[in-house]
């Protein structure tokens, strides 16, 4: 049972280390915002969130990072070490990296401009990981709607879970080579928009090539992802399921029409995803350093 005021007595500065070091990483980056987000998604989706996406490959496992979605894509994980030694010198061996993780995703979305809430805490951190598990559990882009309903599912996350969260793609950047079969590919794609960024995406090579998942505020967490969505102009396939005739049309309209019900449904869906299968007992650790096991 995860609690909101679980450090409050054993390592009361953490929330203030979290939140100067991601003013910093964002004020570097506009970016960073983005990727730690996309790091607790990535962790929480795999095996619950307890910190496995933070564990380099050893001996005796190969772990998340170079999963496929993972590999040349996963980025911010030198700000959570950043966090973690000051966090280490500041109360040594109390705060999990799982834990870390979670209040600075939040972080970066208020850094911003997205909503805030309160972050459940007392996570324990994984002792392994598996490559297999990451590429059996993460969503791909070229996932179709029911594909996603049911991945959700399966993680406890309803389909307007998933169309609030998806939401987080109103910041950060994607490589060509996941959004490629849209713009070339899709018909319920608005033509203009599809040439637009073919220009820098072309059908053969180019694949690391970046776009703005939100073509109009990349870098500020807003519902403009939702205007996108309406108007044809989701960059991945996955993005343009979210409303295509569908189930999640209407969903859509409402986030587009107000950033209030986004942010409240956004906010409770972190802390929903926040909560899949969190490791509390043994066989959990505080990890002394986030990238491997004690
Ligand atoms: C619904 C299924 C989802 C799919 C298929 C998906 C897929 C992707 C893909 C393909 C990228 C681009 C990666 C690259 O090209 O390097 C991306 C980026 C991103 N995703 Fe998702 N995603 C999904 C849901 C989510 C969720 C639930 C969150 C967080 C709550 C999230 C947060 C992000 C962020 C912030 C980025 C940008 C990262 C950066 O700029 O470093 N995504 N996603
Ligand atoms: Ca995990
Ligand atoms: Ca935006």
């Amino acid at each position: 049972q995860l609690s909101t005021s679980f450090y409050d007595r054993t390592c009361p500065m953490l929330p203030g280390i979290v939140r100067s070091v991601m003013a910093q990483a964002v004020f570097q980056d506009r970016r960073m915002g983005a990727s730690i987000l996309r790091l607790f998604f990535h962790d929480c989706f795999v095996n619950g969130c307890d910190a496995s996406v933070l564990l380099d490959d050893t001996r005796t496992f190969t772990g998340e990072k170079n999963a496929n979605g993972n590999t040349n894509s996963l980025r911010g994980f030198e700000v959570i070490d950043a966090i973690k030694t000051l966090v280490e010198a500041a109360c040594n061996a109390t705060v999990s990296c799982a834990d870390i993780l979670a209040l600075a995703a939040r972080d970066g979305v208020v850094l911003l401009g997205g909503p805030t809430w309160l972050v459940p805490l007392g996570r324990r951190d994984a002792r392994t990981a598996s490559i297999f598990a990451a590429n059996a559990n993460l969503p791909l882009a070229s996932s179709s709607l029911s594909d996603l309903i049911s991945l959700f599912a399966g993680k406890g996350l309803d389909a307007r879970d998933l169309t609030a969260l998806s939401g987080a793609h109103t910041i950060g950047q994607a490589q060509c080579v996941n959004f490629r079969p849209h713009i070339y590919g899709d018909l319920n794609i608005d033509p203009g928009f599809a040439a637009l960024r073919r220009q820098t995406c072309p059908a053969f090579g180019g694949d690391g090539n970046l776009a703005p998942l939100d073509l109009q505020t990349p870098v500020s967490f807003d519902n403009r992802y939702y205007q996108n969505l309406v108007a044809g102009r989701g960059l991945l396939h996955s993005d343009q399921e979210l409303f295509n005739g569908g189930s999640q049309d209407s969903l859509v309209r409402l986030y587009n029409s107000s950033t209030l019900a986004f942010f409240t449904d956004f906010a409770a869906a972190m802390v929903k995803m926040g909560n899949i299968s969190p490791l509390t007992g043994w066989p959990g650790e505080i990890r002394l350093s986030c990238r491997k096991v004690n």
